[in-house]
């Protein structure tokens, strides 16, 4: 007999898109999908599709209320939850579907694992991924923030060319790498290796699994935990860069070993703040010996840069 489907929509307000997306994977639902038309990128909605049986009636109002708390925190109104029963949708050819292959900045590409390189982006880099396994699909403004960030330091250290190398032998910590997709594109710019870690084991994986899907499983080494797991994972010393996008209290509680894995010549991306949360976050940096400026923002987001004093 052939499954039963509950079929999830909700508009995906901007500052909770990648919230949505990793709460419904925390909660064991893997198929969704963020759909939207190429012309109106900025219309999103997210659909989810949950097997009817496992998903009665209290459950899935459980699951709305689950989704309407992420909205609290940015004092937005939750948007309406729309259901739908759907018997033969073929769900995993429609949830493929709607993901489409996402330029960032000025020449890196993210494509999902299964789909062509459109010729039209031949001359990007390409970050494939398997979206929708751990946070950093690329949606989210602070994932995107640290990748034009990337790009910004590897043309800086004169990366204008088509074989990019602006991070050549660079080693790099990726700090809460989620997807792995911030390591990844470090790599795509010529960096030597990354050490990443994340204190998801699903995270863990997941960039395991796009650092293969790109060829890069030789100078990718990812491990659960902290930044404590840095440590041995960085062979041959600390790191050239940092990467870091978790929340503001998060990168507080961790500056003070950010030493331990950062070398003094070395520069740190740090994101995941709140601009008004950046002025006390860039004084606990300076108590640390950090210069920390805020070198880029995208809505309420803020990117920190941070070097040796
Ligand atoms: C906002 S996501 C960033 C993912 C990816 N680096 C990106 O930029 O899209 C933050 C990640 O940090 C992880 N994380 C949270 N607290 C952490 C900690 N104390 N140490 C290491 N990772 C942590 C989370 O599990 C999550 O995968």
């Amino acid at each position: 007999m052939p499954l039963s489907w509950w079929r999830l929509e909700q508009e995906a307000l901007p500052e909770l898109e990648e919230s949505l997306l990793w709460k419904l994977q925390q909660l064991g639902i893997p198929r969704v999908a963020i759909r939207y038309r190429p012309e109106q990128p900025s219309q999103r909605q997210l659909v989810a599709w949950l097997p009817e049986a496992d998903w009665p009636e209290p459950e899935r109002r459980r699951l709305v209320e689950a989704l309407a708390s992420l909205a609290e925190p940015f004092g937005l109104e939750p948007a309406p939850v729309r259901w739908e029963r759907q018997d033969d949708e073929d769900w995993s050819l429609s949830w493929k579907e709607h993901w489409e292959p996402d330029p960032v900045g000025r020449r890196l590409l993210i494509l999902p694992a299964w789909l062509e390189l459109p010729p039209e982006h031949a001359d990007r880099l390409v970050i494939r991924m398997d979206p929708g396994s751990a946070f950093g699909t690329g949606s989210h403004p602070t994932t995107r923030l640290c990748l034009e960030a990337i790009e910004e330091l590897a043309l800086e250290r004169g990366d204008g060319g088509p074989a990019p190398a602006g991070l050549a032998g660079w080693q790099v910590a990726d700090l809460g790498c989620g997807s792995g997709i911030l390591g990844i594109a470090a790599l795509l710019h010529g960096a030597a290796r990354v050490a990443a870690v994340d204190v998801d084991p699903l995270a863990v994986r997941a960039t395991r699994e796009n650092a293969a899907v790109s060829g890069f499983q030789d100078r990718l080494a990812a491990r659960q935990g902290s930044v404590e797991e840095l440590v041995p994972l960085l062979t041959a010393g600390p790191a050239d860069l940092l990467l870091c996008n978790i929340l503001a209290p998060v990168i507080e509680a961790l500056c003070p070993a950010f030493s331990t894995v950062l070398a003094p010549g070395g520069v740190g991306l740090l994101s995941g703040l709140l601009v008004h949360q950046a002025p006390r976050l860039e004084g606990v940096l300076a108590g640390e010996g950090w210069h920390a400026e805020l070198a880029a923002q995208q809505s309420q987001w803020g990117l920190l840069r941070i070097w040796k004093a």
